[in-house]
């Protein structure tokens, strides 16, 4: 009669363990007390479960198992090889077995047997099963990564390795012009992209090409202003269409390449734009890996290099707060309670600020932008979102801090970050210097002394998931873990992962109500849709929609109902509006676009409404006595309070 498959891994198991003792030295033992071992050891494991997470414990239990084995097969003990070879090991099968799920069971076959006794000698008898498994599958689907992933970035664009693409490198510190010149020759495009880092950079182009009777269509992740007969696309870099061919490309900001998020969209950008004229515009420090990737696609480029329009200055006292505030001060901080906070005492010195912050909704960054170039405020105050190319009349920036908190750890401010938020004092045209200060002696001479130290060239470049990896049969999380662990060739470097796979975590809790949860193509849509994953309502949000997008033509409309307060909840649900508009065009459903203009039109209204009233709920105050804490200050308690509760 034909063995079953378990039966011939009972077989495999007995085998492994025999030749594992024969291969050991060993003299021969007494057996009679481990007679009584094996027979407690074949009682307990009868009744042992151990839970999917629980390898370390099997792993014990097979090591256990082999020194069991070892005395055995010394004894040469009929009764004992019975205990070991008829109880002991097919329990120790079933153990094994219970720990793979439908799936992955039909990678054990024979084959499987065999390759396990010609590479991995008796490691059962040291390890479980499925931490061969797991190892077996790892090893082989690296494997297939490295055969299906081109070894060189640039091959993945196959298109436009085979044009020819002539690039204009414009090279030059903030406020230099550089991305003036390539819009400049981006209005001759008959079919044109601009590929930016903001939406609202993306916007300013769009409104600038249609002004100068242009015809611009904006397409971000947000939102598309279709204009017909458009001879430009004004598009945040990660819109880039890979396969549509334009006359000529404009990539702004191109030192992002080197972030560790949205870096590979940059490099994509590079690599893959279908255009025969390409303008980058960059800082200095992204020269030397830009024109590296541009060598390793053997296309041509020039070099066009700019200095500053006018004049930046270092102030050589350190400014005070308030006294020192002057129209068109633009301070800096580095969270929006700070930003808020400091709007607040401007606002009790009577002084009219504007307010920028990343969790604003691009329409009101805009709209406060507007009021201080209109000069309906004297100052803004603003985190480093200020900093990447936005065109604003700052005469002077005020650093009221020079540490920011990035995502792990405080840090003092590094010098590309110094330069280009400080560079945006100056406005060409309206100034002729831009000055830069700091709050405190101690921060000024930071700026000091940073400023003196050359920046250092950038000398990485992101690299992104390569989507062609979705053919392969394996959980998604294993795949992109599997190509993250791959360290790539200087100078790529792969993109931060770990949002993705927080997504993935969520939305594997729940695989049983995910309709397309085991369609790799559909589930990497899901989890690489940008959300805030801070915010725990649109991340429950965007798992409703994972759980029930197949369920009508289009999606539920967010929920409007929020735990927050305040301007949060007018940002949070800003953000649920868009996480609906983003989930909808990435899963083909039907948007309701008067509805959607409508909730963000009122929401936009309402956080207007809730910035311009008095801002003093904002103000950091000493929670015992309630006076208003120094900028700056750590602790939410006043030196006095602070003194009295330690006495
Ligand atoms: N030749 C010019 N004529 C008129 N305005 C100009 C000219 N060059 C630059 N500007 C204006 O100067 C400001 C800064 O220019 P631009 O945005 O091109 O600088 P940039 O070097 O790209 O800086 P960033 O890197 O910060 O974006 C803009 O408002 C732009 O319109």
């Amino acid at each position: 009669m034909e063995k079953s498959f378990e039966e011939i891994l009972v077989q495999f198991y007995v085998d492994q363990y025999r030749e594992n003792a024969k291969r050991s030295t060993g003299k021969p033992v007494k057996l009679a007390h481990y007679i009584h071992r094996l027979n407690s050891k074949a009682k307990s494991i009868k009744y042992a479960r151990f839970s999917k997470n629980e390898t370390v414990a099997l792993d014990k239990l097979h090591q256990e198992i082999k020194r069991l084995a070892l005395i055995t097969y010394y004894s040469n003990n009929k009764n004992a090889r019975q205990i070991l070879n008829r109880e002991i090991l097919p329990q120790l099968v079933r153990v094994d077995m219970e720990q793979f799920d439908e799936k992955e069971a039909e990678y054990l076959t024979e084959d499987f047997l065999k390759l396990l006794r010609k590479e991995y000698i008796g490691a059962i008898c040291t390890r479980s099963m499925k931490a061969l498994y797991n190892e077996y599958r790892s090893k082989e689907l690296r494997r297939e990564i490295v055969t299906l992933v081109p070894a060189r970035p640039e091959l993945e664009f196959p298109k436009a390795q085979s044009m020819k693409r002539h690039f204009i490198l414009h090279i030059g510190p903030t406020n230099s012009g550089k991305t003036y010149q390539a819009l400049e020759r981006l209005k001759l495009a008959q079919n044109g992209v601009y590929l930016g880092p903001l939406r609202l950079l993306a916007l300013e182009v769009y409104e600038k090409m249609n002004d100068a009777g242009i015809p611009c269509t904006m397409l971000t992740g947000q939102e598309c202003l279709e204009v017909s007969d458009s001879r430009i696309t004004a598009s945040t870099v990660e819109m880039l269409d890979c396969d549509k061919e334009y006359d000529i490309a404009v990539i702004d900001e191109a030192q992002m390449v080197a972030d560790d998020d949205r870096g590979h969209s940059w490099t994509r950008a590079i690599l893959g734009t279908l255009a025969g004229e390409i303008h980058i515009c960059m800082s200095p420090v992204a020269k030397d890996v830009v024109i590296h990737l541009i060598n390793l696609c053997h296309d041509e480029y020039e070099i066009r290099e700019y200095e500053r329009k006018t004049a930046l200055k270092l102030e050589d006292k350190p400014f005070s707060f308030p006294q020192d505030v002057r129209e068109g001060d633009a301070f800096i901080v580095f969270s929006k309670k700070s930003v808020l906070n400091i709007a607040g005492r401007l606002e009790e010195n009577g002084i009219k600020p504007s307010v920028i912050y990343g969790s604003l909704p691009p329409e009101i960054r805009r709209r406060q932008m507007t009021l201080f170039n209109e000069k309906k405020t004297q100052v803004v105050v603003s985190t480093d979102a200020i900093g990447m190319g936005l065109n604003l009349p700052v005469r002077r920036i005020v650093f009221l801090e020079v540490e920011k908190f990035d995502g792990v750890s405080r840090r003092p401010l590094v010098i590309s970050e110094i330069k280009q938020i400080a560079g945006r004092a100056g406005r060409f045209g309206l100034y002729d210097t831009g000055y830069v200060t700091a709050l405190g002696q101690k921060n000024l001479s930071y700026l000091k002394n940073t400023l003196n130290i050359p920046e250092q060239d950038i000398d990485i470049v992101s690299l992104g998931f390569p989507q062609v990896l979705l053919t392969m049969d394996a959980p998604l999380d294993a795949i992109i873990k599997l190509w993250h662990e791959a360290e790539p060739s200087a100078p790529f470097r792969k993109i931060n992962v770990d949002e993705i796979l927080f997504l993935y975590g969520y939305a594997y809790k729940e695989r049983y109500f995910i309709a397309d949860f085991d369609n790799k193509y559909l589930l990497y849509k899901m989890i690489t849709c940008p959300i805030d994953i801070k915010d725990r309502e649109l991340v429950r949000q965007w798992l409703r929609y994972c759980m029930s997008y197949t369920s009508d033509i289009s999606l539920d409309k967010p929920d409007k109902h929020s735990k927050y307060q305040g301007l949060m909840k007018y940002e949070s649900y800003y953000k649920k509006l868009d996480l609906y508009y983003q989930f909808s065009v990435r899963m083909g459903k039907i948007v309701d676009e008067d509805w959607l203009e409508n909730e963000r039109d009122k929401t936009q209204a309402k956080i207007m409404q809730l910035l311009s009233k008095s801002k003093d709920e904002y103000i950091i105050r000493c929670r015992y006595c309630g006076r208003i804490l120094p900028i700056g200050n750590s602790r939410n308690i006043c030196r006095d309070c602070y003194s009295m509760i330690r006495r």
